[in-house]
């Protein structure tokens, strides 16, 4: 049906469960969809030519906003809670208080740097962020049919929106649930706004946004984006949901994690650094033919 879903990087439990879903919102139409979206790694790359590219935190971490001394402790952090992160011998249970201390540690070092907020954009800019290959398809295709993009984020909110400007995609579609800094009078990082987001705790989150974005409550069929186990949560706050499709970037540790992915992402894109499979679902959603 779509040729996109016969690459040999494209891994499916149910191909015809699948069919059967997307064939139920193309009849449904672009009107009663929205797509909810994690960010780092799933929006952008998680490689280049090779190179790892940084998710919204690193773009602050590796930055010149940041002494030598603090680049290294947080460096260390994500040496030890990363592998945690995506470790698929623990529970998610056994995870969240290691993952809640690692977003905190971070955040607090962050703080203690004076982070100007008029540098941010500068930053973003010298970095080597990249949204996937075939983004503009992406976001333009969901602005020209008015679906709504919520984009459910564990990252930095102030930086990863500025990534998406400086693409030249932020199209008013956008909604955007992460974790925004606070700024000083002076424009100085002093703290982090409202609750803690982190890899697990997307289902809180998810529920809180019911009451915060209104507008997307009459959509009930869901396209979801994410590349953790964690992002599977992020539709929980839908009501009456109809149809929703998953799909799921396994970017890293492929093997350990590939029977988990396939068991609960109904799509699983191996190593795929592109939009291609989802912008082809959309296409054929969207399509009224
Ligand atoms: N100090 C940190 C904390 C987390 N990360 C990574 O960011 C990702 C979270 O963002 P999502 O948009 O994917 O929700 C997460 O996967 C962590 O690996 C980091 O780099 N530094």
């Amino acid at each position: 049906m779509i040729p996109e879903l016969s690459k040999p990087s494209v891994w499916m439990r149910d191909s015809k469960r699948v069919e059967e879903i997307i064939q139920a919102m193309h009849r449904a139409g672009p009107s009663t969809l929205q797509v909810i979206s994690d960010f780092d790694m799933t929006l952008t790359r998680f490689a280049h030519n090779g190179k790892r590219c940084p998710t919204s935190h690193n773009i602050l971490d590796n930055s010149k906003l940041i002494s030598e001394d603090c680049k290294n402790n947080l460096k260390e952090l994500l040496n030890t809670y990363y592998p945690i992160e995506i470790d698929s011998t623990h529970t998610v249970e056994e995870k969240l208080p290691l993952m809640v201390e690692w977003w905190t540690k971070a955040h607090n070092l962050l703080i203690q740097q004076k982070i100007r907020k008029d540098l941010l954009a500068q930053v973003v800019k010298e970095s080597d962020a990249m949204l996937r290959e075939g983004y503009k398809v992406f976001f333009d295709q969901l602005h020209k049919h008015n679906i709504p993009l919520l984009i459910f984020s564990a990252g930095i909110g102030d930086v990863l929106e500025e990534v998406i400007h400086q693409n030249g995609v932020f199209h008013p579609n956008i909604r955007v649930f992460s974790n925004y800094m606070d700024f000083d009078e002076n424009g100085i990082l002093c703290a982090f706004k409202g609750q803690l987001i982190h890899t697990y705790n997307k289902r809180e989150g998810a529920l809180l946004n019911a009451g915060h974005f209104q507008e997307l409550q009459d959509r009930h069929n869901v396209l979801l984006l994410g590349d953790s186990l964690g992002d599977l949560t992020m539709a929980d706050g839908v009501h009456n949901v109809e149809n929703i499709l998953k799909i799921g970037y396994l970017n890293d540790k492929v093997e350990e994690r590939k029977e988990s992915y396939l068991s609960t992402y109904d799509i699983v894109l191996e190593k795929d650094e592109t939009m291609d499979v989802p912008n082809a679902i959309l296409n054929h959603i969207t399509g009224r033919q």
